[in-house]
């Protein structure tokens, strides 16, 4: 089955531009009957506990940085938990603290009653959801998917089409906050979509973050996530510029940071990062590589309604530059790095 979805994706979905239309088309017979039956009655049985009020049953798509670390809090905190990742041995420490292991995305979303999703872009984000809208379809029972990852309303709404034409339900729910609130349970999450799968969510939200904004219509959280990032990835840029200026003026670049804490523009971001920085220290919470992706994705969002945005997009240029310079899987603030080759001051 797992093999047949693949296959069918490989040659159907170019999921940067759309995702597989073709999916709904597929014979129910491609199916392998024992399978199927076998996944449609375990699947009214995971429903019907769910009615009962017992436990919801959670899968769990994606164990990076965060992903890992938000999983372990859904199982420490006592949830019914089913893993799966594409690279699987990551999956291992979740498994020795209890978790369940499925081989493919769309096992999870089978033996789930909501499945979170905590991929690295639109294409992996966009991969999970088409795989795993096959099995929902042809199982017939009310599913749930809520999408944590950082993509853009774009991908969002066809996450949201084609999981809905499942009758399954969906909510994006991109997360404010990087490892340690991940792993000390402190994320904010920024949902819009589906209320009565909000409300749902809401108890596993809740393990996972400190709090929770519903937005409204599908988009809107994927929106102001990119929002966030957008300004988040300019001031790392303006830290950067600051603390190499401070330098080269023969300024402590340490006092810089602590000028920096006590006024105005004080923020926490500047003093976690800025003493690290000072040391050429990167060690990675956000890669760089994935606030490229928000930077790039926020300027699409801006240009889609013709909004001016040439702070963002001057800042976009130095994570290219890091980017090229191979500091992809670096934390985001080796953007620095970017400017020392410009300034030649390393
Ligand atoms: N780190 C942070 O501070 C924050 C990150 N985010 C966002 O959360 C998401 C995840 O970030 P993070 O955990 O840091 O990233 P990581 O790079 O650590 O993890 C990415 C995850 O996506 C999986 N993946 C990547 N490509 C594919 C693919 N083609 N098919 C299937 N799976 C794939 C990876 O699997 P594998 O292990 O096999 O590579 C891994 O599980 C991103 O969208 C990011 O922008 C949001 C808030 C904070
Ligand atoms: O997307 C990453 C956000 C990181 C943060 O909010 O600290």
């Amino acid at each position: 089955m797992a093999l047949w979805v693949r296959t069918t994706m490989a040659k159907y979905c170019s999921y940067s531009t759309q995702l597989p239309i073709h999916f709904a088309e597929r014979p129910i017979s491609a199916f392998p009957a024992k399978r199927l039956l076998t996944v449609r009655s375990k699947a009214f049985s995971v429903q019907a506990s769910a009615k009962d009020g017992s436990s919801t049953s959670v899968g769990f798509l994606g164990l990076g940085i965060m992903g890992s670390p938000m999983a372990q809090n859904l199982l420490k905190a006592g949830c019914d938990v089913t893993v799966w990742n594409r690279t699987k041995s990551k999956c291992d420490p979740l498994i020795s603290l209890g978790a369940k292991y499925k081989p493919s995305p769309e096992e999870v979303a089978a033996e789930c009653d909501v499945t979170f999703a905590m991929l690295a872009d639109p294409d992996s984000a966009g991969f999970c959801v088409c795989v795993c809208v096959l099995i929902l379809m042809f199982m017939n029972f009310t599913a749930s998917y809520v999408d944590v990852s950082t993509v853009d309303g774009g991908t969002s709404k066809l996450i949201n089409q084609r999981i809905k034409s499942t009758g399954a339900s969906f909510l994006e729910a991109p997360v404010s906050g990087s490892k340690k609130p991940a792993e000390d349970g402190q994320l904010i999450f920024l949902t819009a979509g589906d209320k009565p799968l909000y409300d749902l969510a809401s108890p596993f939200l809740d393990i996972m973050g400190k709090s929770r904004f519903y937005l409204g219509d599908v988009g809107n959280g994927a929106a102001m996530k990119l929002v966030v990032n957008m300004m988040m990835g300019s001031m790392m840029a303006t830290l950067a510029e600051g603390l190499l200026l401070s330098e080269k003026v023969g300024l402590d670049p340490n006092v810089l940071v602590e000028v920096l804490s006590q006024g105005a523009i004080s923020a926490p971001m500047y003093s976690m990062k800025g003493p690290s920085m000072i040391k050429s220290a990167y060690p990675t919470a956000f890669p760089l590589k994935h606030q490229q992706k928000d930077m790039r994705l926020a300027l699409g969002l801006a240009e889609s309604v013709s909004q001016p945005t040439p702070i963002a997009a001057a800042a976009n240029e130095l994570y290219k530059v890091a980017k090229a310079r191979g500091l992809s899987d670096d934390d985001f603030s080796a953007v620095i790095e970017s400017l020392r080759a410009k300034l030649g001051s390393s």
